[in-house]
């Protein structure tokens, strides 16, 4: 029993060891999906699911899924989110990293949601996994973003959608972002996200069209 478990263990770690290291070679777009918190991100990731067909990776989806596994590593992530901070991109990138690997041979595509954070972590991720095709950042103002997150608190059920923790993620959000999208100015596209969501997803299908 003891046996069976410890080869369980070395095997999974041995697998996780490779897909790090392993060079990856994607022929289909990636697109970093960006927005502060509430500016609908998953919301039109969603309706860009069904219209194009791509995989959508959401890094704080990969990370509850990590806390909900009652890990560790899963306790500590969730600490960290309470606060409205950014977790360690060591461990983002890596969960990212492995769902697409596992994705890859039948994908059209890579969503990747709410990644980068930070300056850093983008550079990171087109050193370790791939160069990014496109950038689509989803502008709102804070009083629109913080309206529909305690909206969505009523049914997500999220821990980081109350008041406080909104104010921490908004300012968490403002200290980091200009400094992620000015470093990719040929490839961002600025999308008004105060709209309806179809006309948001009008303008994101007018982007997307195009790769
Ligand atoms: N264009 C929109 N107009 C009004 N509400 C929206 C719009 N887009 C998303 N929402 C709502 O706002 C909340 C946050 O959207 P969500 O897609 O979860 O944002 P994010 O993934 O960027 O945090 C959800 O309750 C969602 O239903
Ligand atoms: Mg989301």
């Amino acid at each position: 029993m003891m046996n069976t478990k410890n080869r369980e263990c070395k095997c999974t770690r041995k697998r996780e060891y490779e897909a790090r290291k392993q060079k990856v070679s994607i022929n289909v777009p990636i697109i970093w999906v960006l927005g502060g918190p509430g500016s609908g991100k998953g919301t039109q990731c969603d309706k860009i699911v069904e219209k194009y067909g791509y995989t959508h990776l959401s890094s704080g989806d990969l990370l509850r899924k990590e806390v909900n596994s009652g890990s560790d590593r899963g306790k500590e992530l969730n600490a960290i989110m309470e606060r409205g901070e950014l977790v360690p991109v060591e461990v983002v990138l890596d969960l990212l990293k492995e769902a697409i690997l596992e994705n890859l041979p039948h994908s059209k595509g890579f969503l990747i949601d709410g990644y980068p954070r930070e300056k850093s972590q983008g550079a990171l991720f087109e050193k370790n996994v791939s160069p990014v095709t496109v950038i689509l950042f989803f502008d709102a103002s804070e009083d629109t973003l913080t309206k529909r997150l305690l909206h969505r608190a009523e049914t997500s059920g999220r821990a980081d959608d109350n008041e406080e923790t909104i104010k921490a993620r908004l300012k968490t959000f403002n200290e980091n972002n200009n400094e992620v999208i000015s470093q990719y100015p040929d490839k961002l596209k600025r999308i008004q996200a105060e709209g309806t969501v179809e006309e948001i997803f009008a303008n994101v299908e007018a982007i997307l069209d195009k790769l």
